[in-house]
C-alpha cells in the first residue's frame, strides 16, 4: 500500500501551564523553572490510502496530541509530516487532505451558527465553493452522512449526539478530505448509536475511498474497525501490527495487559495479567523502557536502556528488549 500520510520522527512537547501558585511565586521574585510535558516521543506513523490505522492507550498517553499533529493543528517539536513522500507543512491543499473529528461535537459545532454555514464555512473560506452554492452543498453532505438535507437551516442545539457527530462529520468531508482523524469520535455514544456511526465511517470509507486514523481506548471497537493498530504508552510506540496478529499475538507486556482488561476479547485466547499500578506522569518520565515500573519482565536493561522499535515478522513492530529477535531462515543475511 502507498503511504499518503507519514509522520517521520515525531516529537510533540509542551510546556507545561503554570498554576495560580506559581504565578504569584514568580512575580513575587521567585525562580519557577519551566516543566516540559513530553506528550509525543519520536513517533514513526504512516496511514495509507483507504486505510484504517487504529491508536490505543490509556489516557493522556499521547493519542490525542498525535492526532493533532497528524491534522496539522500542532506543529511537532521535531521531526516532520509527509504527505505522499514530501514535505506536508508547507502545502495548503496537504493540510486540508487530513480532517479531524472529536469526541464532543456539541463542543466543536458553534451553537450559534445554522448547520448550512458550519459545513460550507471552510470550502468557502479556501475558495472551493461560492458562498450562493452553500446550501446545496450541506444539504448535499447531509445526505452523505445519512440526515435529511432539511436539517440544513436548524442549529446544533436541535439534534441529538449521534445526529450532532453525523454534522461533524459532514463537516468535516466539505473539503474533501482523503484522511479522517477520528479523536474519540464515537466514545461519548450510547452503544446502539456508535456502532451506527462506525457504519457510517466504513460506508464513507467505501463510498469515498477515506484513510482513518482512529483514535480509541476502547480495544473493542478498534478491533471492529481497524486494518492495522498501532499501542502507544507514554508517547512512543510500543507495538505495532495487523488487526488480527495483534489481537491475537500481542508480543509487548502493555499490549498485553490492555488486552487482559477487555475480558470479551480474551476469552478461547491466551490469558494475560492485567496492568497494575498509575500510567507515570509526561513531565518525568521513566528512564529506559517507559513501561517498566509496571512491567512483569522488567531487569536492568529496561531500566537504562530505551527499545527500539524492532519489526519482528512482516508488518509486526515491538519495543521490547524482552521479544526476541525472529530466527533467520537459512539463507537470510
Ligand atoms: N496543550 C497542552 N498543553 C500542555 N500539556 C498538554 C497539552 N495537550 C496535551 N498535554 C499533555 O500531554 C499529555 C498527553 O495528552 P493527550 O491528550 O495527547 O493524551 P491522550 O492519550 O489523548 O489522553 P486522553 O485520552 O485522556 O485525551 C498529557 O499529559 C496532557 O496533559
Amino acid at each position: 500500500m502507498n503511504d499518503l500520510l507519514s509522520l517521520d520522527h515525531v516529537s510533540k512537547r509542551f510546556s507545561k501551564k503554570q498554576d495560580l501558585a506559581m504565578r504569584i511565586a514568580a512575580r513575587l521574585g521567585a525562580k519557577i523553572q519551566t516543566q516540559t510535558v513530553h506528550a509525543v516521543d519520536d513517533v514513526c506513523l504512516s496511514v495509507a490510502s483507504r486505510e484504517v490505522v487504529g491508536l490505543v492507550g490509556e489516557s493522556g498517553c499521547g493519542k490525542s496530541t498525535l492526532g493533532r499533529v497528524a491534522a496539522g493543528i500542532h506543529p511537532p517539536s521535531e521531526g516532520q509530516l509527509l504527505w505522499q513522500g514530501q514535505p506536508a507543512t508547507n502545502t495548503r491543499e496537504a493540510q486540508l487532505k487530513v480532517q479531524m473529528v472529536f469526541q464532543d461535537p456539541m463542543s466543536s459545532l458553534n451553537p450559534r451558527h445554522r448547520i448550512d454555514r458550519i459545513i460550507s464555512e471552510a470550502p468557502r473560506f479556501h475558495g472551493q465553493i461560492r458562498a450562493r452554492d452553500a446550501s446545496d452543498f450541506a444539504a448535499d453532505l447531509l445526505q452523505k452522512v445519512g440526515l435529511d438535507p432539511d436539517f440544513r437551516i436548524r442549529y446544533p442545539h436541535q439534534f441529538s449526539g449521534g445526529q450532532r457527530q453525523r454534522i461533524a462529520i459532514a463537516r468535516a468531508l466539505a473539503v474533501k478530505p482523503e484522511i479522517i482523524v477520528a479523536d474519540e469520535a464515537v466514545s461519548a455514544l450510547d452503544v446502539s448509536v456508535q456502532a451506527q456511526v462506525l457504519n457510517l465511517f466504513m460506508d464513507l470509507r467505501e463510498q469515498l475511498g477515506l484513510a482513518y486514523l482512529f483514535i480509541s481506548h476502547d480495544l473493542g471497537v478498534v478491533e471492529h474497525i481497524a486494518d492495522r493498530v498501532v499501542i502507544m504508552y507514554l508517547g512512543r510506540v510500543v507495538e505495532s501490527a495487523p488487526t488480527e496478529t495483534l489481537f491475537d499475538n500481542p508480543l509487548h507486556p502493555y499490549s498485553q495487559a490492555l488486552l487482559a482488561e477487555v475480558p470479551r476479547l480474551t476469552t478461547g485466547k491466551r490469558r494475560y495479567q492485567p496492568i497494575k499500578g498509575e500510567i507515570p506522569s509526561p513531565l518525568n518520565p521513566p528512564t529506559g523502557c517507559h513501561f517498566h515500573p509496571r512491567c512483569p519482565l522488567a531487569d536492568g536493561e529496561c531500566r537504562a536502556k530505551q527499545p527500539p522499535l524492532r519489526e519482528i515478522a512482516p508488518g509486526h513492530k515491538v519495543a521490547c528488549h524482552k521479544v526476541a529477535e525472529p530466527k533467520l531462515q537459512h539463507g537470510e543475511q
